[in-house]
């Protein structure tokens, strides 16, 4: 059957499915069909009936013959009675059960051999019963949303750690938090009267802990009994860790050297799979991450097609560049859109909650100057932020690159424009963060199809370990930094600066963007010789081309530029004088303006 007389099949199961009308036998191409989720306009990646009034069966064995699902949704419907057997669909990454009607218990091992699953919403439900083992088995998951539904007894022990997404709330779950929850917001786990632990307040009495115990003399033997039995179990375990130690010593020693053989020969076959890098630093996306089997990707946003981590290490990827904290490539995943990947060192601030914390807030972001994050991987020594593509390469490359710069006034004015706008968007994002970007420089502005710019490598000094912050990060390398203050409000603002004379000029700040000693020194000669150079025909890039009923407001962007490069700051302008002052720049000057008059205008 195709993809099409799959999915009028599993219709015709459905109740109140008017909302799916456009689901017919005269059009094959399901992916003009309304809810499914395709890539790259062929292949279905998901069923998204959501808010459609929708109920009837969910007829899973239908479902199974739909090879490439991977994320199904109903929110907001009206299905009722028990739990569908999900677990048929083994492939499966999202599942979206919120808002329905879904009632009775749901069986411990339902979600058994759902090895991808990594989001899991059954909220607002009326399910009860215990949270099924299974659930907190699955390998994979980072989002589990339970709350309002009437889930009893004990939470079991989950065996993945730090979530995305948590919530128990609003249960009728009893017994101590386990352990492995201790992190978790404690709104996760409100709204169920018979919890405690941490992190809730309060600490367990014993009896919910665990040992049931009776009165007076009765209690105090068989305590005795207890510690003899707990005694007894430990030497046992001593004893049989003690020989299992020894066995492993043994096995270790006779094949370590046929073992070694082995990893090398199959390290060197994996890289020549997955990169067409060229350094041996290089050769793996990855290198670090495929030893942690257990972690994954997360994806930061609803809105994103899902890969794996294998998908990644699977794709094939072209490395654009090696940057201060590691390299970024490009990388066709097979099932997905194109990304970019960047490796991420350096980058152990802050502990692993913490960092998804920070993540999601990024993730969190939308400006149309932004680059969204899509997805980020935690691994202890490494992370990887992952990113769309952008068409038009870095402004760096644009403005430095082997080819003369084919970047015209309007836009450049339309990026340095979009810049400002982003910037202004973080700041008001981050108000609590002195540099809410802290990264900005001219490859860290990438350009869309149509050269709109979005703004990369942002809000990244929180997780940044500070000694690698301190001595390569753009926002370091302001005045008030190598004059051994911290940074200010004002130090992207200086950044900002440095890329408006950068922008007009086409000269490189080299020693800024390279990393190396003596860095803001050099820059701040180079912005001196700008300024001391004046306006004239030289300072401008050639590149820039236009005629002089333009030059007005390249002066006035000049001049701006100036302004934010101040040393002083109490001179620099802040960043809302900065923004206000690049809009309302135009593409032409209103009034022509002479060059010598101008020149005159500049003189400081
Ligand atoms: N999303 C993207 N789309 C297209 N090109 C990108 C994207 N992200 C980064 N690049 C380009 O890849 C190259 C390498 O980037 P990378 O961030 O590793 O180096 P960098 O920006 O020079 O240094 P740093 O690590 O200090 O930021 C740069 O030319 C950059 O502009």
């Amino acid at each position: 059957d195709t993809d099409a007389q799959i999915l009028m099949n599993f219709k015709s199961f459905l109740s109140n499915a008017e909302a799916l009308n456009n689901w017919s036998n005269d059009s094959t191409n399901v992916c003009t069909w309304t809810g499914l989720i395709c890539i790259n306009q062929t292949t279905l990646h998901g069923l998204r009936l959501e808010n459609m009034g929708l109920s009837g069966t969910i007829n899973i064995d239908i479902l199974m013959n739909l090879t490439t699902l991977k994320s199904f949704s109903v929110i907001n419907n009206s299905f009722e009675g028990l739990i569908p057997a999900f677990n048929k669909l083994v492939g499966l990454r999202a599942l979206f059960l919120t808002n329905n009607k879904f009632s009775g218990e749901i069986p411990n091992d339902a979600f058994d051999g759902l090895r991808w699953l990594k989001r899991l919403f059954l909220a607002e439900n009326g399910f009860k019963g215990h949270i099924p083992i299974s659930l907190a088995k699955l390998p994979r998951i980072y989002d589990v949303d339970l709350h309002g539904n009437k889930f009893d007894g004990s939470i079991p022990e989950f065996v993945q750690n730090g979530f995305r997404v948590f919530d128990l709330s609003n249960n009728q779950l009893t017994g101590a938090i386990p352990e492995g929850l201790r992190n978790e917001n404690p709104s996760a786990f409100s709204g169920n009267k018979g919890l405690c632990g941490i992190p809730l307040n309060g600490t367990c009495s014993k009896s919910t802990v665990s040992v049931p115990h009776e009165e007076g003399k009765e209690e105090n033997k068989n305590h005795h009994v207890l510690i003899s039995v707990i005694v007894f179990v430990a030497v046992l375990v001593l004893a049989s860790i003690l020989a299992l130690l020894f066995i492993r010593y043994r096995r270790k020693k006779t094949a370590a050297k046929s073992s070694s053989n082995m990893e090398n020969g199959q390290s060197q076959s994996q890289n020549t799979k997955t990169s067409t890098a060229s350094t041996s630093e290089d050769k793996s996306i990855v290198a670090e991450s495929k030893k942690s089997k257990d972690e994954d990707l997360n994806f930061v946003t609803n809105e994103r097609v899902e890969f794996d981590l294998q998908d990644l290490l699977r794709a094939s990827a072209e490395v654009l560049g090696s940057g201060s904290f590691g390299s970024t490539y490009k990388a066709m995943v097979l099932t997905g859109p194109v990304v970019v990947v960047k490796r991420f060192k350096h980058m152990n601030k802050v502990g692993k909650k913490e960092f998804f914390d920070h993540m999601k807030r990024l993730g969190g972001l939308t400006h149309p100057n932004l680059l969204p994050l899509v997805a980020f991987y935690y691994g202890k020594e490494e992370k990887l932020l992952i990113h769309d593509f952008a068409e038009n390469g870095s402004l760096a490359s644009h403005l430095h690159g082997k080819h003369v710069c084919d970047l015209d006034w309007p836009t450049r004015l339309k990026i340095i424009k979009g810049v400002a706008r982003g910037l202004a968007y973080l700041y008001r994002e981050f108000p609590e963060e002195k540099l809410p970007h802290g990264h900005l420089k001219s490859s860290n502005v990438v350009l869309d199809h149509s050269f709109e710019p979005r703004l990369t490598e942002y809000g990244l000094v929180a997780v940044t370990d500070l000694k690698h912050a301190q001595q390569f990060m753009a926002g370091f390398k302001s005045p008030e930094v190598s004059q051994n203050e911290g940074p200010s409000e004002k130090s992207d603002v200086w950044c900002l600066g440095i890329l408006i004379l950068e922008l007009l000029t086409g000269k490189f700040p080299a020693n800024y963007l390279r990393h190396g000693k003596g860095a803001t020194e050099d820059l701040a000669m180079w912005v001196e010789s700008i300024v001391r150079e004046g306006w004239s025909g030289d300072v401008l890039d050639k590149s820039i081309g236009g005629s002089r009923d333009k030059e007005g407001e390249m002066l006035k962007l000049m001049r701006i530029g100036m302004s934010c490069c101040e040393w002083s700051l109490e001179n620099r302008f802040g960043w809302r004088e900065a923004v206000a002052k690049i809009e309302e720049l135009k593409e032409m000057d209103s009034v022509e303006v002479g060059v010598e008059s101008l020149n005159s205008d500049l003189s400081m």
